[in-house]
């Protein structure tokens, strides 16, 4: 499936406070785009209001629009529980639900949106999901244990699966790596770069190299000071933002300079 997010002059609030400010980018159809910058310049912030996660912090809320193939995620008649079916997400920390099989973990999400399934067909799709996460060899003799028997990487390969186990056009990961050793990192990223051939997908990432790595658009979003709110600077190519930024705080971020 091919989508494409469009933002037109995003603000988002906590409260009263403006973290992110004035977004207009487009996130283009099965391709990785990389969000950048220092702490605190609205990266996870933006990323959750593209499937309206914002919406669990009392007080949060937006103006402008986020178009998923046109159409607007904030429309007066769209379900958010809906939107985050279409828009999956996968966090910081691996969350697997420790009491739970690894494959009930698969079909966690199908089973929240109460769709009734057949055992044969929660048999494939188990299947089908773990080996699209890269995990099905890995795990296929012991589906009934707990998801917390597996390492952390394996965790987050589950936590993948358990996303895509409910069909999403777009997947959204923020720093998806962070809590994983280097090799487990480099397994996700190798997933990260299968999956975008059926997957829009966003990442937030502090890692220069992963940036460069994995993803094909990156955008580089700054602050200019405490209580000020986050900006996009540049967004483009990621050979280009990395190569011949227009912007010096761009150039100066992305060879560790600052931040
Ligand atoms: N729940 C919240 N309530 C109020 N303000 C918040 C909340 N979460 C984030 N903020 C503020 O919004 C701004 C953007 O934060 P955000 O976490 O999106 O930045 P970030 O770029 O993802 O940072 P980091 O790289 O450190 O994770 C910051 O000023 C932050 O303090």
């Amino acid at each position: 499936m091919s989508t494409r997010i469009d933002i037109d002059n995003l603000n988002v609030y906590y409260g009263k406070f403006l973290a992110v400010s004035e977004i207009n980018m487009s996130i283009e159809p099965q391709s990785v785009t990389a969000f950048i910058g220092p702490s605190g310049c609205g990266k996870s912030t933006l990323l959750r209001t593209l499937n309206r996660m914002h919406e669990v912090i009392p007080g949060a809320h937006i103006d402008g629009e986020v178009l998923v193939n046109g159409e607007d995620l904030y429309g007066d008649s769209v379900d958010p529980v809906l939107v985050r079916r279409r828009v999956g997400m996968v966090f910081q920390r691996p969350n697997p639900f420790p009491t739970m099989s690894i494959a009930e973990n698969v079909l966690a999400g199908v089973r929240l949106n109460n769709r009734k399934i057949s055992k044969t067909d929660a048999a494939d799709l188990v299947e089908s999901s773990l080996t699209k996460a890269n995990l099905w060899n890995e795990v296929k003799d012991r589906l009934n244990q707990s998801g917390s028997s597996l390492s952390g990487g394996q965790q987050q390969r589950l936590c993948i699966a358990r996303a895509i186990a409910v069909s999403p056009e777009v997947i959204l990961m923020d720093e998806p790596c962070s809590a994983l050793d280097p090799i487990s990192t480099l397994a996700i990223e190798d997933l990260i770069a299968e999956l975008k051939n059926d997957y829009t997908i966003t990442i937030v990432t502090h890692n220069m190299q992963q940036a460069a790595r994995v993803s094909d658009y990156t955008a580089f979003f700054n602050v200019s000071g405490t209580g000020q709110p986050g900006k996009l600077i540049e967004y483009g190519p990621t050979k280009t933002i990395f190569s011949n930024p227009t912007h010096k705080a761009t150039e100066d971020y992305v060879s560790g300079r600052f931040g």
